[in-house]
């Protein structure tokens, strides 16, 4: 009797990779169904991406197979074209071209766009995916990419694996696909695949962001150090399941900040006048009635920037930035500046490191070491009669490895780290040098659960060592270790909250809406 089809789109089966002495991925197996959305769990380093990339043929395994639509294969081959299989692909890295304008850019993915119109063709079927996707994305098609945030550019990618070229999309793979989105972004996109999963599109994603894949996927399987151990389904499975699946130590709740400045939920109408040594920044703001509000950010708090996505949070900490003092040769600057962006006059005393969201263009040195990653930015202390002294540059990734659990030599390239392990690079780089100010961009962008509790008490720590810390987050749920959480709306500060009070709905309430009820555009002010 001739064998019943599969009701499998893909089945991986004893699939092995190893790169030199790591073995990647260790005979792993698993299937997706069709028009089903399986997530892919895992600690850093577990080997997620590299699986993924086996599945869509970037790169070649050493063994075993991969089906797709009952077509086999054989997993040590690379594949020059997945797209014409129907395969499509969001690599943790975003890939576009920065000097490409958006209805360039697709063009590149949609192969009907032709003719003298070729431009308006291909953005007019992105345009149709992203206005579902992402209703009120704000894109232009005439923007160049390098001018768009990174959530705009992580929402062109995912829109991009949905358009219907010539052949359609039958098998998408996602990995960490949400990392720069926010809550209610990231609401759309999910709604957006289950409605293509029910025309038979079949997803697999990979996130840290645990819960969502708890809300919105059937199926979840969990690697752990390149094996399939084995899967948990969404309607039983929690976080603290997943992760100690994935052999990692329970998910702990953030912790409130043990002090909180400032109590109930309000606006702050007030100018406040700066009477006190200890603020390290000062925001000033034109109040509704024209006049100034001030807020001020003090040594040793750590303070949240909120609000949807693309609202001014990152114009405003990348003025605190600019506004900072720099330290050269390790000595102390002088004092800041201050900078103005279109709603703010912002000064600060002191210096700042910063870890940028945006790791591929903004963060890693992708030519050197991990360890010249980690003591760049405080080469000047390392450095004398202008030699760098080798051993305290070794002492420093050290004792940045042991911090953060970074595995592997300090002396690999940068590049064979997996995405999660580079931000943990990128941190410490920010993290090493003791500036006054240190503000973080995302800063646990792909980074496993495990760690990110680590990362929680060590900014906790820096902070109660009198390290003032502004940070940037699209989870607001890691916002709740926050002291103060100043919420943004249209460029502007329209709440202060407790870190207590920053659940995803007191957030999302505060920030919902333009002022106008119009979606806004800050990306020309942002960089
Ligand atoms: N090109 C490469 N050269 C050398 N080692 C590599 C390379 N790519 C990946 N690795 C190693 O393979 C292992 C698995 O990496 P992979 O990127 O698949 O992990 P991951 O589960 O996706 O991690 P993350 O959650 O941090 O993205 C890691 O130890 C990584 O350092």
């Amino acid at each position: 009797m001739p064998e019943a089809p599969s009701p499998d789109t893909l089945i991986v089966q004893g699939v092995s990779k190893r790169f030199g002495s790591t073995l990647a991925v260790d005979d792993a197996s698993f299937t997706v169904g069709r028009g089903e959305l399986i997530g892919i769990a895992g600690h850093n380093g577990a080997g997620k991406s590299t699986i993924l990339k086996i599945v869509n043929g970037t790169i070649g395994a050493d063994s075993g197979t991969v089906t797709i639509d009952g077509i086999v294969r054989p997993a040590t081959d690379a594949v020059a074209h997945p797209e014409k299989l129907g395969v499509r692909t969001v690599y943790q890295e975003l890939s576009l071209c920065a000097s490409l304008r958006v209805d360039e850019t697709a063009a590149i993915f949609d192969h009907s766009a032709r003719g003298i119109r070729w431009r308006s063709a291909a953005w007019r079927n992105l345009r149709g995916v992203l206005d579902e996707m992402f209703p009120g994305h704000g894109i232009r098609p005439d923007a160049r990419i390098h001018e768009l945030s990174i959530a705009r550019r992580q929402m062109i990618e995912c829109a991009s694996t949905m358009i219907d070229s010539s052949v359609p999309p039958r098998l998408v793979i996602l990995d960490e696909p949400t990392s720069s989105l926010d809550a209610s972004s990231t609401a759309g996109f999910y709604d957006y695949l289950q409605r293509k999963a029910a025309e038979g599109v079949s997803v697999i994603i990979t996130t840290h962001r645990l819960q969502e894949m708890i809300d919105h996927l059937s199926r979840i399987y969990v690697m752990r150090d390149g094996r399939v151990l084995g899967e948990q389904p969404a309607a039983t499975a929690t976080k603290d399941s997943i992760v100690a699946a994935m052999g990692l130590a329970s998910h702990e709740e953030p912790r409130p900040a043990a002090a909180t400045a400032g109590g109930d939920l309000v606006t702050t109408t007030e100018a406040a006048p700066v009477t006190d040594g200890s603020v390290v920044v000062r925001l000033e703001q034109e109040s509704t009635d024209g006049g100034t509000e001030v807020f001020e950010i003090r040594q040793g708090e750590i303070i949240g920037f909120a609000g949807l996505e693309g609202h001014g949070q990152l114009v405003a900490l990348d003025a605190v930035y600019r506004a900072a003092g720099r330290r050269s040769s390790g000595r102390r600057p002088a004092a800041g500046h201050t900078r103005r962006t279109p709603h703010h006059a912002i000064s600060v005393t002191g210096d700042a490191a910063y870890v940028s969201g945006d790791r591929g263009v903004r963060g890693i040195l992708p030519l050197w070491s991990v360890e010249t990653n980690i003591s760049f930015s405080s080469l000047g202390r390392l450095t004398s009669g202008g030699l760098i002294r080798a051993r305290a540059e070794r002492d420093l990734a050290r004792e940045w490895y042991g911090r953060l659990g970074i595995k592997g030599s300090p002396t690999d390239p940068i590049t064979s780290l997996s995405g999660g392990t580079q931000q943990k690079a990128l941190m410490a780089r920010a993290m090493a040098v003791g500036s006054d100010l240190l503000l973080l961009e995302d800063p646990t962008r792909g980074v496993d659960q495990a760690t990110k509790s680590e990362v929680y008490d060590l900014l906790r720590q820096q902070a109660d060592e009198g390290q003032t810390i502004v940070w940037y987050s699209t989870e607001n749920e890691e916002l709740r270790n926050c002291d103060r959480v100043f919420v943004f709306r249209v460029g502007t500060i329209v709440a202060t909250i407790t870190g207590a009070e920053a659940t995803e709905d007191t957030v999302i309430a505060l920030s919902f809406g333009g002022r106008d009820g119009e979606p806004i555009d800050m990306d020309g002010a942002l960089r």
